[in-house]
């Protein structure tokens, strides 16, 4: 019998679940948009830190006694350097489309503007969106496309409201203007209070249950400003009020969980902004709620 590798100095980490595995049932993809953000930042850099956090994370979870055990492809960055979110659509897009084979698709931005060609690639038909986000992202798309709006611009694109949930919304860092355009594309609109009254994951299992019924598939974007700034520093968007990290990551295990969720990204972390490795530590334990979930499918 073999004796297994002593831990005194190291151990087994999630980084060691991650790198070139053609087969594994889950890929990563980088996309560091960055350009037209409304707030000039470094969401470029968001797809170096999650990766350099990872092996800060062992692959075991006291609290439900489970090893994770989930191989995950590291597809790369798309080369998306400089390019406007417009430039990077079809970039972006293909190289979600290229992971379709796969249960689980993680796309590492970079700002919200990722999130259009995230959903373009599972079918606009045929998807469900919904958006972990302290924002609506529908400001107005006549000044072109932003991080402020991916999902007017997914609208523009004729996708059906119906099929979009968007949970976490914050007072006073939205317009009334973007909240009647919600409504009247019948968007399921759920605010950051709601979240924190009902529990965002079971706020979250409610919408996937709704989305589920109306999509064959569904996109999440979490945009991580949703999360109160307190507890997460590393996003311009991110205001007191927001929803803790516990039930952010309750929430996307959840997510992980689902049969019809097949992508997924990762916005507006801008390592730039960091204090005291906060942000990458929370990114790399949302990664790790996600696999936990996906393994439990
Ligand atoms: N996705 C983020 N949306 C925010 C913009 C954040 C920023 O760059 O300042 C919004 O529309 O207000």
């Amino acid at each position: 019998m073999s004796t297994p590798p002593s831990e005194a100095l190291s151990w087994r980490s999630i980084a060691d679940l991650v790198g070139n595995r053609p087969d594994a049932p889950v890929a990563i993809v980088g996309a560091g948009v960055n350009e037209r953000s409304l707030t000039p930042g470094r969401c470029d850099l968001g797809p170096k830190a999650f990766r350099a956090v990872l092996p800060r994370f062992s692959t075991y979870d006291v609290e439900t006694g489970s090893e994770l055990s989930t191989l995950v492809h590291d597809a790369g960055d798309v080369a998306v350097k400089a390019l406007s979110p417009a430039a990077a659509f079809q970039p972006i897009r293909d190289a979600v489309a290229a992971q379709a084979k796969r249960g689980l698709t993680v796309l590492i931005g970079g700002s919200n503007a990722i999130t259009r060609p995230g959903v373009h690639a599972l079918g606009l038909e045929r998807v469900g969106v919904l958006t972990l986000d302290a924002h609506f992202d529908l400001r107005d798309t006549d000044q072109g496309l932003t991080n402020g709006n991916p999902i007017q611009a997914l609208l523009d694109d004729g996708m059906d409201g119906k099929r979009i949930s968007q949970v976490g919304l914050a007072p006073f860092a939205n317009t009334k203007r973007a909240h009647d355009k919600a409504k009247a594309a019948g968007i399921s609109v759920r605010t950051a209070r709601e979240c924190r009254q009902q529990g965002l994951a079971a706020v979250v299992a409610e919408e996937l249950a709704r989305l589920s019924a109306l999509a064959d598939v569904i996109y999440v974007d979490f945009d991580i400003d949703v999360i109160d700034r307190s507890q997460w520093p590393a996003s311009p968007g991110a205001r007191p009020g927001g929803v803790s990290a516990e039930a952010f990551f309750d929430a996307t295990r959840v997510i992980g969980a689902h049969p019809k969720v097949k992508a997924v990204d990762l916005t507006e972390y801008d390592p730039s902004l960091e204090i005291g490795d906060l942000g990458s530590l929370t990114a790399g334990r949302w990664f790790c709620e996600l696999l936990a979930g996906f393994e439990s499918r």
